[in-house]
């Protein structure tokens, strides 16, 4: 299986004797080595499998070797507890040091990695993925118990129960201190429920599904009646008492799988009989699914409700593309890579497209979808997430309020939408759905321009389109670059610099640039720089966007999750013209099935500068060839 490394290396003067230190370092292999549930399985003995350790002198070094296909995050866990072993090294205290596991680390990272407190002089230092933020935020320990709310729905067994199943596979959700439970007014009982998810979760034996099941217990009840919420309130607090928890130190994380009609009354009976009982180290968090409002005021009357019962911190807004591996990619891609920050602005990129098309319709979600239309569905929301983080300035550091902070203003900078850079379109067939009505105007198509006032986009149109019923599917961005001043290869028809990032599916970064064509001639074409990251991280199993933001939220993570003054800038972007479109002010034009949409909005693209490349042929790189 192919391996990562890390390296964690321990300078110090031990006083503990080769055995003691050598346990140590063994059981820092072993967390780095193996998953949780394999360790839990494993006896002491094969705890040190997976490490090699040398000892030069005074100094230890110790290389961890893990399996790949294991996510950052996990990587991140695995190094911690390693991390804790060394440092325990590094102060020679090997017997105790009266805190938890978890406690030291964050000593270990406080200190900058160094062990030096202690009586012996020692150091430790490592070098992996772990960071910082990661441990300070998994600081918490007590009972946990993951409700679902709407458990019956169709978001709950295709997305959330899958994603809560993936962290349990990867050990994040610890069957001695987890419990995940199910609610919704369907009268089903337990099994009914774990029957029902059962054919949603991919990649296991049955055994390790079966596990996972039984974590699941199934509560019946209304959305708005106390003894339901009194009944779920029963349950989560049996199976803490069952698990001997610390009182108060209990988390209960909601999910609201729901319509959001039934929010506000919902939030009321979490708020009323459902909340962590005390405040010790435990808490109470509620996720929550768009769409949040209709428009400005329905938003900020659903932020109101619901804020009168929840604080900030409590209160999770999901966008799943935020918990997409790319466009959690954006913020390192600008700001780590000193390549990008001159080039970041209207002195040098033309236009910047960021598109959504999927090649499927509405597909008995028309009621539903009638009642919002494409850009209520994708483009305020996942589109205009993207396009901060495309747009923004850099944030004073990672924290999550930093971000957000420059989200808010990026949004607080684009200017009202000219209704001539709109293009909106209707597949034809979309009626026939019996809960659309014959005169439907909802666009299933939307082609339109951002534009930011500020100094670094004045004058760079954002042209933001999503539709469905399209002739594919893909999510991406793609920044076109302008012309090269000066152009003495007389090159301009093979096309600009483009650099773009396919979010989905097959995720890859690419160049598009001019070079020599190979030969005798001087002649040019253009050609790639590609990232593809099915070649480049062959064998890394790229999580699921639910799987990060769940995970996100029991850290208490807030960074990829709407704040409501983002929310509420992103609903003062769209209002007035969403208000027109259902004003019947703007018409949506007819498209077919399995094409690009109405040509108006190639036109609308190229009127903004777009230029399209033509003649290039991308050839798939493969393996064998090298
Ligand atoms: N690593 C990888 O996987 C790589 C893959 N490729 C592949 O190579 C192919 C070509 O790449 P690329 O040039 O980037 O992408 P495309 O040819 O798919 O699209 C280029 C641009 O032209 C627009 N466009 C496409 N058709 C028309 C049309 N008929 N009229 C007006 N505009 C149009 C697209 O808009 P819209 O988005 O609306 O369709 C897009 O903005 C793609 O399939 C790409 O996925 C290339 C490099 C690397
Ligand atoms: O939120 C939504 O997203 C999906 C598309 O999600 P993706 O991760 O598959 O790109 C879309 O089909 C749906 O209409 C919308 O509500």
């Amino acid at each position: 299986m192919p391996l990562a490394r890390f390296v964690i290396t321990s300078r110090f003067t031990c006083s503990g004797t080769e055995q003691e230190r050598g346990w140590w370092v063994r059981q820092a292999g072993g967390y780095a080595g193996q998953s949780g549930r394999e360790r839990r399985r494993d006896d002491e003995s094969r705890r040190g499998e997976g490490d090699s350790v040398e000892e030069e002198g005074k100094r230890v070094r110790t290389e961890y070797r893990s399996p790949i296909n294991r996510t950052q995050n996990h990587h991140s866990y695995h190094c911690q507890f390693a991390a804790v072993s060394l440092f325990r090294l590094a102060k020679s205290n090997l017997a105790t040091t009266g805190l938890s596991p978890k406690e030291e680390t964050r000593q270990f990272f406080m200190s900058g990695g160094s062990g030096d407190s202690s009586p012996a002089s020692g150091r430790a230092s490592l070098s992996c993925l772990s960071d910082l933020k990661d441990i300070e935020l998994s600081s918490e320990s007590g009972c946990l118990s993951i409700v679902v709310l709407g458990a019956s729905g169709d978001l709950a067994k295709k997305k959330t129960f899958p994603a809560l199943f993936h962290l349990f596979q990867q050990g994040f959700l610890q069957s001695g201190e987890v419990h995940i439970f199910g609610y919704a007014r369907s009268d089903i009982s337990d099994d009914g429920l774990r029957e029902r998810i059962r054919g949603y979760l991919k990649g296991a034996s049955d055994e390790v599904i079966s596990e996972f099941l039984q974590l699941i217990k199934y509560v019946s009840g209304s959305y708005n009646s106390s003894e339901g919420f009194e009944l779920l309130n029963k349950t989560i607090a049996e199976h803490e008492n069952s698990k001997s928890n610390k009182p108060g130190s209990s988390r209960r994380l909601f999910y609201l799988a729901l319509p959001p009609s039934v929010y506000p009354s919902v939030c009321k009976m979490i708020r009323s009989y459902c909340m962590n009982p005390s405040s010790n180290d435990g808490w109470t968090r509620v996720i929550v699914e768009k769409p949040f409002g209709k428009d400005l005021d329905s938003a900020e009357e659903l932020s109101a409700q619901l804020g009168e019962l929840f604080n900030e911190q409590q209160l999770y807004r999901i966008d799943h593309y935020l918990g997409k591996e790319l466009v959690q990619n954006l913020l390192v891609l600008r700001f780590a890579n000193r390549l990008f920050l001159p080039l970041w602005n209207r002195d040098n990129i033309a236009n910047v497209q960021i598109v959504f098309r999927e090649d499927f319709g509405t597909e008995g979600r028309g009621g539903y979808f009638d009642q919002y239309g494409i850009i209520r569905d994708i483009i305020q929301n996942h589109l205009l997430q993207v396009f901060c983080l495309v747009a923004m300035e850099k944030p004073v550091s990672l924290k999550p309020e930093h971000i957000r902070d420059e989200k808010v203003k990026v949004l607080q900078s684009v200017t009202p939408i000219n209704h001539d850079e709109v293009v909106l379109g209707q597949y034809d067939g979309y009626k026939d759905d019996s809960t659309v009505p014959d005169d439907s105007n909802t666009p299933t198509f939307a082609s339109l321009v951002l534009r930011v006032h500020n100094e670094r986009w004045e004058g760079v149109p954002f042209i933001l389109k999503a539709g469905k019923a399209l002739n594919n599917r893909k999510a991406e961005i793609r920044v076109q670059f302008k012309d090269a001043p000066g152009d003495i290869f007389k090159c301009k028809k093979q096309g600009r610099n483009e650099f773009v990032i396919r979010l989905q599916p097959s995720e890859a970064m690419y160049m598009k640039l001019t070079v020599k064509k190979p030969g005798l001639e001087m002649a040019t074409e253009q050609s790639e720089l590609d990232l593809s990251y099915g070649l480049r991280y062959q064998d890394v199993k790229i999580p699921e966007a639910y799987e990060r933001l769940i995970l996100d939220t029991i850290r208490g993570d807030q960074q990829h999750f709407v704040r409501r003054d983002e929310l509420r800038a992103a609903w003062e972007i769209f209002t007035p013209l969403l208000h027109d479109i259902d004003a019947g002010k703007l018409k949506a034009l007819p498209y077919k099935p399995g094409t690009r949409g109405p040509s108006e909005a190639d036109e609308l693209s190229k009127r903004m500068g777009y230029v399209q490349t033509h003649g290039y042929v991308w050839i798939p790189p493969t393996l064998s060839k090298f």
